[in-house]
């Protein structure tokens, strides 16, 4: 006898179990891998519409001419100054090559002069070109191929920006020539640091020659302003999918018609970052620098990938090319009622700008850069770009909901595994970021412009607490707070109590104006003037005592004084006036404890307080010594009055 069959058909409730055939649906229509993945694909334009919405766009040239266009105009930006010639370039990813051998356009060199002959090895490879990718490419090229990208459980692209997790405003140099020598602000003080055009020079070929060596560079054309007539057509070469998809998020992104027409970009970025300058090289101080060439409309970076370059270097250049045309430039978030009320939050990093112009009950128009024109308000960029420490669900819903797929996370520490985001976490550094498209915030206002500004709010966030929570100013102090630019930081929190800093940063942006500060201050007296908006000056700081003992004020308390700067209520409150700062002071604001609007309520030792104020009240003055020798606007009565509407003990 041997052993009993075994049965290989197993049975359910004695039934024999049938072996299921799914021909629910049709077969696939290939014959080979290889042709079903081709039918995953088909082709697109390749940008993605602003209103997400598909577009019946039908190109007016055939799409090989418009891809043998861009490369040529691609090559031209990328051309050597000293071979006189373009790379050879190619459309799409390297590491599709052979698949796409048939679509692919090549462009052959381009020549600003005659060919020349003693080429050189750089000279004979391809360069590839990823040009205006969408979200969904970026992410894949970012997870392939650089390292530190992840996907966080929201779906928002986190990475790395590298050794610098923050601007270099030390490195930052503006070419000085004729032109810009005269129009420019130079000097103590100026955040331009000059080079001159020879160093430009070297620098730039150092930056195409870094970009032309890698298999391939990512290209994005883009605008900024959202006010049609001043827009500014740019170019951003880099070598990362991050910084390629940072760019789509923060500048304007062009529909697919809009791009047929591109034509020659009016300003060009070449981001090599990853590489460092040459401390060899005349003027260089450090590894990182970051130049700006206003007459060859170019902008060089090397040694820094921190992100937030570009999109402040750009800002820079509007801070030059607005103003020429009687446009101001501002340094501020911005803000529509229902009724059409705009407001400015001007502010330094880190005041509130993003935090209090995202808000629920009321039109975003930008959260950092804007024009102010004869037409209104208008946003120079397509996105925000939000500080994420500490960031809450309950006290910012709207940017919490906005870091989904398609935002970038820079900088943040999130749980291996399960890819929640911990936003309390300072491991890489404290100032983490958030870049999104403005119409993640659901209550944008695109397009991203306004009527005339009715109240302009000048935003500090004042670690001494001396500073009123909130205060009505005259235009006069409107105009000397603007010039100060003034907030107070800690300087670092980590080895117990410390000093609060003192910072003061003209126009509330020293480090992106280009002219000097009273030219910005004079056109924005003359603009609140005109269109009758009034300044206030808002301490989203201490309260209490100074950093250490008192506390920061409840968010939820600023909401509700900008409330009632918004709804017109605070303007028809009872003041009194603040010794040593002479402002203005609300002795009742709905929904916020009265007892802390005049701070020194808010402290136990009056002694204490009061020598605190004199001590900032001085800091005050001796910052606006340099600015005394300057008339602001044509007006000497003005200038008079700015000058008076300081601190006085
Ligand atoms: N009372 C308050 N008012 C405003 N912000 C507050 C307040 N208390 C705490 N905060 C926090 O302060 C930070 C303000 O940063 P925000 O991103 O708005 O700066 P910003 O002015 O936009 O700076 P940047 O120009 O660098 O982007 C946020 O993290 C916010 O949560
Ligand atoms: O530019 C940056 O990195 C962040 C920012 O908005 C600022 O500092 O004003
Ligand atoms: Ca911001
Ligand atoms: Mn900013």
């Amino acid at each position: 006898m041997g052993l009993a069959k075994i049965h290989t058909e197993k049975t359910v409730d004695g039934d024999p179990m049938v072996v299921c055939h799914d021909d629910s649906g049709p077969p696939v229509k290939a014959q080979t891998i290889h042709e079903l993945h081709s039918l995953q694909k088909k082709r697109s334009a390749p940008t993605t519409p602003i209103n997400g919405s598909k577009s019946s766009f039908s190109p007016t040239i055939s799409e090989e001419e418009l891809h043998k266009q861009q490369l040529q105009s691609i090559s031209a930006s990328l051309a050597s100054l000293t071979r006189e010639t373009g790379p050879k370039l190619v459309k799409g990813d390297p590491a599709n090559r052979k698949a796409e051998s048939q679509k692919v356009t090549h462009v052959e060199h381009y020549h600003h002069h005659a060919p020349t002959l003693n080429i050189s090895d750089s000279a004979l490879k391809f360069t590839h070109v990823l040009y205006n990718l969408s979200p969904p490419e970026l992410y894949e090229q970012a997870i392939k191929y650089e390292t530190g990208s992840f996907i966080t459980s929201t779906g928002a692209l986190a990475t790395l920006s590298g050794a610098k997790t923050g601007r270099s405003p030390r490195d930052k140099r503006v070419v000085k020539d004729k032109t810009t020598e005269n129009e420019l602000w130079w000097g103590k003080g100026s955040p331009n640091i000059e080079m001159d055009e020879q160093t430009f020079l070297v620098n730039r070929e150092r930056a195409v020659d870094y970009l032309n060596s890698l298999d391939k560079v990512f290209v994005n054309d883009q605008f900024l302003n959202w006010d049609l007539e001043h827009r500014i057509k740019v170019r951003i070469v880099s070598a990362r999918a991050y910084h390629s998809l940072f760019m789509h998020n923060m500048c304007i992104r062009p529909t697919p018609e809009e791009l047929e027409s591109f034509g020659t970009p009016d300003f060009t970025i070449y981001n090599a970052g990853k590489f460092p300058c040459n401390r060899f090289t005349h003027y260089m101080t450090s590894s990182t620098s970051i130049d700006i060439n206003l007459d060859r409309k170019e902008m060089v970076i090397l040694g820094t990938q921190y992100a937030g370059e570009m999109k402040k270097g750009l800002f820079s250049l509007m801070h030059y090319l607005m103003p020429k045309r009687q446009i101001l430039s501002l340094h501020s978030g911005c803000n529509v009622g229902k009724d059409g009320d705009v407001a400015l939050f001007f502010g330094l990093s880190g005041t509130g700008k993003t935090t209090l112009s995202t808000d629920h009950n009321r039109y975003l128009i930008g959260d950092d850069e804007h024009c102010w024109s004869e037409n209104g308000v208008s946003n120079i960029e397509g996105g925000c770009y939000a500080k994420c420490i500490d960031l809450s669900r309950e006290k910012e819903p709207d940017i919490w909901n906005a870091i989904k797929f398609g935002t970038v996370l820079e900088n943040i520490v999130f749980d291996e595994h399960t890819r929640e985001v911990d936003y309390s976490d300072k491991s890489v550094t404290e100032n983490t970021r958030a870049a999104y498209p403005i119409e993640y915030i659901p209550n944008a206002k695109i397009p991203c412009v306004g009527p005339h500004p009715r109240n302009v709010i000048l935003l500090a966030c004042d670690a001494f607490g001396v500073l009123p929570p909130v205060s009505k100013l005259s235009l006069a102090q409107t105009m000397y707070h603007f010039i100060s630019g003034y907030t107070a930081l800690v300087a670092g929190t980590e080895e117990g109590v410390k000093e609060p800093q003192a910072t003061f940063s003209a126009c509330f942006g020293a480090a992106f104006i280009m002219l000097h500060p009273t030219k910005y201050a004079a056109m924005l007296a003359e603009k609140m003037q005109k269109h009758g908006a009034t300044g206030w000056l808002v301490n989203t700081g201490w309260s209490g005592g100074s950093y250490g003992s008192g506390n920061r004020l409840k968010l939820a308390y600023t909401r509700k004084i900008i409330d009632s700067i918004h709804s017109g209520e605070l303007l028809k409150a009872n003041y009194t006036k603040s010794e040593v700062f002479g402002l203005e002071i609300p002795t009742e604001i709905e929904g916020v404890p009265s007892e802390i609007l005049d701070p020194q309520n808010t402290w136990s030792d009056k002694k204490v307080y009061m020598d605190t104020l004199l001590k900032l009240g001085g800091l005050f003055k001796k910052n606006f010594e340099g600015f005394v020798n300057y008339q602001i606007g044509e007006d000497n009565q003005l200038t008079d009055e700015i000058l008076a509407a300081g601190p006085i003990f």
